[in-house]
């Protein structure tokens, strides 16, 4: 790969490298390291275009990473970058997305936990990138590198959390600028690797005039003839997510054998004082008093992009046990009060907000699977309706008998995630047959049950102009509208 050295990033990128290292694994050849940042200097080069500062984040459990990352910090601070070093216990995630450049120097702890300054940190992260409602390109201005610090005396876990990071923040469109690099605090062979690379260099002045010629005469610089003198990934490390967290990751918590509960990104950040889900913008559903809950994990459909990633049962119908939906009501509300206490002490979170909390009046049934699935849904969404919640409840369309037999429901939200057959089979992978005559059969029992009045969900427009060519009206971000012939 080759990069222009001229750009911000490469030159970041390189000097990042170099310094990083060699200040985290102490290296001593200044001789060579200032020929190094000489002819990368962008105060005696040229001019750089003014960008925001960028971000180091330290996470650290005994405050071993943040000594690389203040050196670091001082390094690039010295040689014209301007970045803050931050905790991101003090930090907002939900401005990421602002950041244009980051440094993560990151530790990881037994069974590839993540140091507690960074809990929410990481929660965010992980929510975020699961989330296919919060897109691929929320973090496409940022760029990235991270430095692990780890033992790889621990496995398959050794720098879990650097790795993870780096995963996560490419999947919401962040552009990683280096492999990233992953430092044994134990066996010294990064430092071992680096050592050679650099000694090498220091006996030979070749090294440093290449270097010099390739940035002078070309400008350019093969970025991984450097990166590749680094610290190099492990051979056969797992990359499977290992961050300590029940459900493969998922956040939810499970009531007796077909159930679950979770605390949603927006109930977090309401609580933050910060926006809500597009419930709070078109109903006033106050996020920060919303109970996202399933009364069945299954689903019978393995649609493409389902935030499960695959791993939630799948059923044509209910063959389980049966849990009572009174008893699943009140563990989700005695759980879900619970996870509401554990935000005290979360930066930013406000006690009135934290208060009130504690009394869901919102219950979205859509956390994952069927909900219309379970046999007594009308039990179920009665006692919510007791307890004065409302209820929102998500259906894919594929049980038409069970929708024509819902009684009550404060809202109902129909997810349909394609216009014609042939792309709802593609989408959603449904483990019906007849999927696309259950799907019709739903809507014209759903046109009859709604007087043809639809409500559709902003998040499906796209794809709905099938179904509402089943109705005589619609209604979108609160307004209504007719089909035109
Ligand atoms: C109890 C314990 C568990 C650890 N588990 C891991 C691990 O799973 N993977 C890893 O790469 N390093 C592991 N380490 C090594 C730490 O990452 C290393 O000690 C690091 O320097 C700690 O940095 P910090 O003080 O910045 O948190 C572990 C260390 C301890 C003491
Ligand atoms: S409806 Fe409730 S659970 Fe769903 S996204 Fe909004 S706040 Fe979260």
């Amino acid at each position: 790969m080759s990069l222009s050295l001229s750009s911000y990033p490469t030159r970041f990128a390189i000097l990042t490298l170099l310094s990083a290292a060699t200040v985290f694994f102490f290296y001593k050849s200044h001789r060579h390291l200032s020929k190094r940042l000489k002819s990368l200097n962008p105060i005696s080069q040229n001019p750089i275009p003014k960008t925001p500062r960028g971000k180091i984040f330290f996470i650290s459990q005994t405050g071993t990473s943040k000594t690389p990352a203040k050196s670091l910090h001082s390094l690039l601070n010295l040689n014209g970058f301007e970045f803050d070093l931050v905790d991101p216990k003090e930090y907002e995630p939900e401005d990421l997305h602002k950041e244009s450049f980051v440094v993560i120097v990151a530790s990881t702890w037994e069974d590839g936990k993540t140091p507690s300054n960074a809990g929410f940190f990481v929660d965010w992260l992980t929510e975020s990138a699961d989330d296919f409602r919060v897109g691929s390109l929320l973090l496409s201005k940022c760029k990235f590198a991270i430095f692990g610090v780890g033992s790889g005396s621990y496995g398959e876990t050794f720098n879990a959390v650097g790795r993870d990071f780096s995963k996560k923040l490419k999947k919401l469109g962040g552009v990683e600028v280096l492999e990233v690099c992953e430092g044994d605090v134990d066996e010294g062979n990064l430092d071992e690797v680096f050592d050679e690379a650099v000694s090498e260099g220091d006996d030979d002045e070749e090294y440093d005039d290449e270097f010099e010629e390739n940035d002078e005469e070309s400008g350019i610089v093969d970025l991984e003839d450097i990166a590749g003198k680094g610290p190099s990934r492990k051979k056969g490390v797992n990359d499977k997510l290992i961050n300590g967290k029940s459900n493969g990751g998922t956040g939810y918590k499970i009531i007796g054998s077909h159930s679950g509960v979770k605390l949603c990104r927006w109930t977090k950040s309401q609580l933050r004082g910060h926006g809500g889900c597009y419930k709070h913008s078109f109903y006033c559903i106050e996020s920060h008093r919303c109970m996202e809950a399933t009364p069945n994990l299954a689903c019978a459909n393995k649609c493409v992009f389902c935030w499960r990633h695959h791993t939630n049962p799948v059923g044509k119908s209910w063959t389980w046990k049966m849990d009572d939906p009174i008893e699943i009501v009140n563990t989700a509300i005695d759980l879900h009060t619970k996870m509401i206490k554990q935000m005290k002490g979360v930066p930013g979170v406000k006690a009135e907000r934290l208060s009130e909390g504690l009394s869901p009046r919102h219950c979205a049934l859509s956390l994952v699977g069927e909900p219309i699935m379970y046999p007594e849904i009308n039990s179920l969404v009665d006692e919510l309706h007791k307890n004065q919640i409302s209820t929102s409840l998500v259906t894919n369309a594929q049980f038409p008998d069970k929708i024509k037999l819902l009684k009550s429901i404060t809202q109902l939200y129909v997810s349909v995630d394609a216009g014609t057959k042939d792309s709802l089979k593609a989408i959603d992978r449904p483990l019906f047959g007849d999927f696309w005559e259950r799907f019709l059969e739903f809507s014209e029992a759903l046109a009859k049950m709604s007087n043809g009045e639809y409500e559709v969900a902003c998040e499906h427009v796209h794809s709905c102009c099938v179904l509402l060519a089943e109705v005589d009206k619609f209604k979108i971000d609160g307004q209504w509208f007719t089909w035109i012939d």
